[in-house]
């Protein structure tokens, strides 16, 4: 698989502050790819250096084989953009919205199947402006996938979703990731990450902190396990690397543990671990 983003050595400086310090990332195309990172730990500014709206102090970054310091208008079409800030809602009902942004785009996807994934065909002929903040946030996602894109970045795209919008759109980003589309996602949710990312990287205080899988992240797949159960003598609680094991000694007479549980840490415990704020 080649690569949709190579980044070695990113920097942006401001005047007063360092906010990404030098990173190393390499996506690869049709990878869900997350950004994570405590607020201010320099994810909006990574990505939107990716996506040639802000300028890098240092270092290379390559997006779809291009700089997207210099690239231009035929490259910015191959790509979709959902922004942390809303879209500014004028006075154009959803439809004229999404019809409108869809000819910017050489390719575009229908304008009625794309407000039909985002769920919001019932909403089509109401003006943006007199939608929910979820609602509105869905129109961004419309607008960010209308134009057909290879590499659709996502700024924390569910902010503001209830529970049914986020499941639904996870089920859209599934379905985009499965017909090709890269996607970089910036989130804080970790059960987004879990559902949806191949791989995801940590940054924190503009550095990168941990990348891996959401199962391997940190070495979580090698962490012990703590294994819970309860007898006549109280709660036990035992952290072992072999569970099995020990379930298999304790119940070795037949008899049934109860309240009998095997966890391994979460992939919150182990985010919560790496950005240094211990569970
Ligand atoms: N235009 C700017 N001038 C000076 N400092 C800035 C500017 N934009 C961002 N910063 C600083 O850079 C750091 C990284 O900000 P960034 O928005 O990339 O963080 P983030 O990881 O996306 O955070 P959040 O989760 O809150 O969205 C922050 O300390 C921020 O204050």
């Amino acid at each position: 698989m080649s690569t949709a983003v190579r980044v070695r050595g990113l920097r942006k400086e401001y005047p007063d502050h360092l906010a990404v310090a030098g990173i190393d990332l390499d996506i690869r195309h049709g990878e869900v790819f997350a950004l994570l990172g405590p607020n201010g730990a320099g994810k909006t500014t990574t990505v939107e250096i990716l996506e040639g709206h802000r300028r890098r102090t240092g270092g290379e970054a390559r997006v779809l084989g291009e700089d997207p310091g210099s690239a231009g208008r035929a490259w910015r079409a191959r790509l979709g953009i959902v922004l942390q800030t809303a879209t500014d809602a004028a006075e154009l009902t959803v439809r004229e919205t999404v019809r409108h942004f869809a000819r910017y785009y050489p390719n575009f996807r229908n304008p009625e199947e794309v407000i039909e994934q985002v769920g919001l065909s019932a909403k089509a002929g109401a003006r943006v402006r007199s939608l929910s903040g979820g609602q509105r946030r869905r129109v961004d996602v419309a607008l960010g996938i209308v134009g057909r894109p290879e590499l659709l970045f996502l700024d924390e795209p569910t902010t503001g979703f209830d529970p049914e919008a986020r499941r639904q759109f996870w089920t859209l980003i599934d379905g985009l990731a499965d017909d090709g589309t890269t996607i970089v996602l910036t989130t804080h949710y970790l059960d987004e990450v879990e559902a949806l990312a191949d791989r995801l990287a940590v940054l924190a205080g503009g550095g990168l902190v941990a990348e891996g899988t959401p199962a391997t992240l940190g070495g979580r797949e090698r962490a012990d396990a703590i294994v819970r159960w309860t007898d006549e003598r109280g709660n036990h609680e035992e952290r072992t690397a072999f569970p099995a094991k020990l379930v298999t000694q304790l119940s070795g007479d037949g008899r049934e543990l109860a309240g009998l549980t095997v966890t391994r840490p979460s992939l919150e415990d182990v985010y919560l671990d790496l950005i240094g704020e211990k569970p």
